[in-house]
């Protein structure tokens, strides 16, 4: 079954009131709680990007008859405005055109269903590693952040040092962006609030000696993750290669199978911009997965199909806001119902 009859089949059931056994745990109704309101994270936090998409698509059905050559031009300008990213665009129209030929579009509300059907089966397609979370079962978990300034690089650890905190565990922060004013000290206080101790150095000092300081601390205070800043410089590809480099051959020596996730930050509200950055980092350093921060300020929701179809790297969270439970791990499902509820809807 596709991703869009697996939404669609969960969305025609949630009519049916939910009986639990009634000794039900306590703890188990709280996780059910805790689903709904990650569920309702993602629809809150891709309300724009829905509003947009629905509201575009509906006017193009209004204004274009679906079997015109300027009604795909017009979808595939949508898309593309959509940040869906061109090979994306051009598999939902060919798919689309396809379908028109061997007859299964009938009428507007086939077509609709096959453009919406198409796209919510690309999230699940293009993105089959995002569960995969490589953390050490064994001892401490060290996970790399990698990304230019500003796109909520360590509000991102920040949010993630919380959570860890949440389930109890024990967290050290390094900071290895020694190179902007403020980083260093923005960590620090991001520290304070979170309760996670902080390693850093003065700023212009060796990001390695930092890293290794970070270990040692995490290793004496028995943490189970140590989360690494890191400065990002793209105007100098070599160094920029050269400084991460540096940073993973003293965290492998130590532990030899970290870090154990390298986890690039990107900003939704950037599209294409985010997608040149991933492209020079992809061929910087060994990048594991993806963090898409702010997707609740974009309209433009498309960006994790472009990031799936041109780049093969897993988006393994998202931002959908600025609280520190706003972080969460990337779930195609709630991902692609927040995004596409009214128009999942329509087709039920
Ligand atoms: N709305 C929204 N804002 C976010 C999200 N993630 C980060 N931000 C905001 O983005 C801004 C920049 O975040 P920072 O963490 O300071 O950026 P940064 O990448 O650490 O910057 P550098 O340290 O220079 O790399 C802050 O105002 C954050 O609150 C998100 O998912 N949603």
């Amino acid at each position: 079954m596709g991703l869009f009859d697996k939404i669609k089949s969960a969305f025609t059931n949630t009519d049916k009131e939910i009986k639990l056994p009634e000794e039900t745990e306590q703890k188990q109704l709280e996780q059910v709680k805790k689903e709904q309101e990650k569920a309702n994270s993602y629809e809150k936090g891709l309300q724009k990007s829905r509003r947009s998409f629905t509201r575009r698509l509906n006017e193009l059905f209004a204004n274009f008859r679906y079997e015109d050559e300027e009604f795909f031009e017009e979808l595939e300008d949508l898309l593309i405005e959509s940040d869906v990213g061109f090979e994306a665009t051009m598999y939902i129209s060919e798919t689309l055109r396809q379908e028109s030929k061997v007859q299964n579009v009938k009428s507007m509300a086939d077509a609709e269903r096959v453009i919406v059907q198409t796209m919510v089966d690309l999230y699940g397609e293009t993105n089959p590693d995002h569960h995969i979370f490589n953390d050490n079962p064994n001892g401490l978990t060290v996970i790399l952040f990698v990304g230019v300034n500003g796109v909520g690089k360590t509000t991102t650890i920040a949010k993630m040092a919380h959570q860890y905190i949440d389930q109890g565990k024990k967290v050290v922060m390094a900071a290895g962006d020694t190179f902007r004013a403020g980083a260093i000290e923005q960590l620090h206080v991001w520290g304070d609030r979170v309760g996670a101790q902080v390693v850093s150095t003065k700023q212009g000092g060796d990001p390695a000696a930092v890293v290794y300081d970070g270990i040692v601390q995490a290793r004496e205070h028995q943490a189970d993750v140590l989360l690494i800043d890191t400065a990002g410089r793209l105007q100098n590809k070599k160094n920029l290669m050269n400084e991460l480099e540096k940073m993973k051959r003293v965290i492998s020596r130590e532990i030899p199978d970290a870090p154990h996730e390298t986890l690039l930050v990107l900003d939704a509200t950037t599209g294409q911009n985010a997608l040149n950055q991933a492209k020079i980092f992809k061929e910087t350093t060994d990048v594991t997965g993806i963090v898409l921060t702010k997707m609740d300020g974009t309209a433009k929701g498309g960006i994790v199909l472009a990031i799936g179809k041109e780049l093969n790297i897993p988006v393994k969270f998202v931002g959908l806001g600025e609280t520190m439970n706003d972080l969460h791990p990337f779930d195609t499902e709630k991902f692609a119902y927040g995004l596409f509820k009214e128009l999942i809807q329509q087709t039920a």
